[in-house]
């Protein structure tokens, strides 16, 4: 079947001189969920920006739907959502009326049912005719995701969409997108935590310094990644890890704020996904997780040595 979205030799390079994206081919299939993985600076922004046409590529070609991004820029464009890092404006308007006009730019006739149930599916109808500038951070995100969603674009592309999101709203947020590709929306995501990208991600793609080094399945990916641990935060600080998790290798740190996972990388399953879900059936909450910091590093390094040594 014809990839949704292609790009062929896509590069770019600031006025500055900053060579942010080099070369970059990539075919994303309909209805798949892709994540690109990427430290800070790697060209991630860039390259959606590029897609979405706020940024002109140096070279290359950007194909939306069989529509030339750049050519034929509004058919391309109007396939699009985006969901960006930040909300720019509107702080005075309410949320009706701003994805109500979100969807307008997009020549969509009014259509209150569709977003009536967007809205309800974010969990933010009751707020409707609330001013966006009452609204609380995480309020506002679902808001951007709103907006993104609101002319019924057949890509959604979520920019770093963990990013200074509380627990609660990341659940929500991977509920929704596995829902939206239930019914045949494509999903792009950029981001720099490993987890995001295993637990929603049917491929991945890894991209540093520009350059994509690899786009493989997760499950291969992951195979890759060798032992690591991840330190869970606690809400509340506990004394002894609860018996119900003894099927995971646990220790308590941080005198018991922290909960440290070690798992094998390379097996079929890390059981992290399993883990988060059996931490909230028997009520232990965190705030926060965060994997060894050097781990994505090291695939990098890894990856980096692995194309040097082909190379050579
Ligand atoms: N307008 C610009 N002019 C010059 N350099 C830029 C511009 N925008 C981005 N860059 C540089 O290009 C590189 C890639 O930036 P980009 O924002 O695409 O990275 P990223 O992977 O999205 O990172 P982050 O996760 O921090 O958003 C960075 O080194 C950045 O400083």
């Amino acid at each position: 079947m014809e990839p949704i979205l292609s790009l062929a030799g896509v590069g770019k390079t600031y006025g500055s001189g900053h060579v942010a994206l080099k070369s970059v081919d990539l075919d994303i299939a309909r209805g798949e969920i892709f994540a690109l993985l990427g430290p800070n600076g790697a060209g991630k922004t860039t390259l959606i920006s590029i897609v979405c046409g706020i940024v002109n590529p140096t070279s290359g070609t950007i194909t939306v739907d069989g529509h030339d991004a750049i050519r034929d820029y509004r058919a391309a464009r109007s396939r699009i959502g985006l969901v960006p890092q930040e909300l720019a404006t509107d702080a005075f308007e309410s949320v009706i009326d701003t994805v109500r006009f979100s969807r307008g730019l997009f020549g969509k006739s009014r259509n209150d049912a569709y977003l009536d149930q967007l809205l309800k599916d974010l969990s933010l109808y009751e707020k409707r005719n609330a001013k966006i500038l009452e609204l609380s951070g995480g309020m506002k995100r679902r808001v951007l995701i709103a907006k993104a969603l609101s002319h019924e674009p057949d890509i959604l592309f979520l920019d770093e969409p963990s990013a200074g999101v509380d627990v609660s709203l990341r659940r929500d947020m991977w509920k929704l997108v596995h829902r939206l590709r239930d019914r045949g929306v494509t999903i792009i995501l950029t981001t720099h935590y490993i987890e995001e990208a295993e637990e929603m991600a049917d491929r991945v793609g890894v991209i540093n310094k520009g350059e994509l080094l690899l786009v493989e399945r997760k499950t291969e990916l992951m195979k890759k990644l060798g032992k690591r641990e991840m330190d869970i935060a606690l809400t509340d600080p506990m004394t002894v890890v609860p018996d119900e998790l003894g099927d995971w290798q646990l220790s308590l740190e941080d005198e018991g704020h922290k909960l440290r996972y070690v798992f094998d990388a390379q097996a079929e399953r890390t059981g992290i996904p399993s883990l988060l879900r059996k931490l909230g059936e028997i009520g232990i909450g965190f705030k926060d997780l965060e994997t060894s910091k050097s781990s994505l590093e090291d695939i990098f390094v890894d990856l980096v040595q692995d194309r040097q040594g082909a190379a050579a």
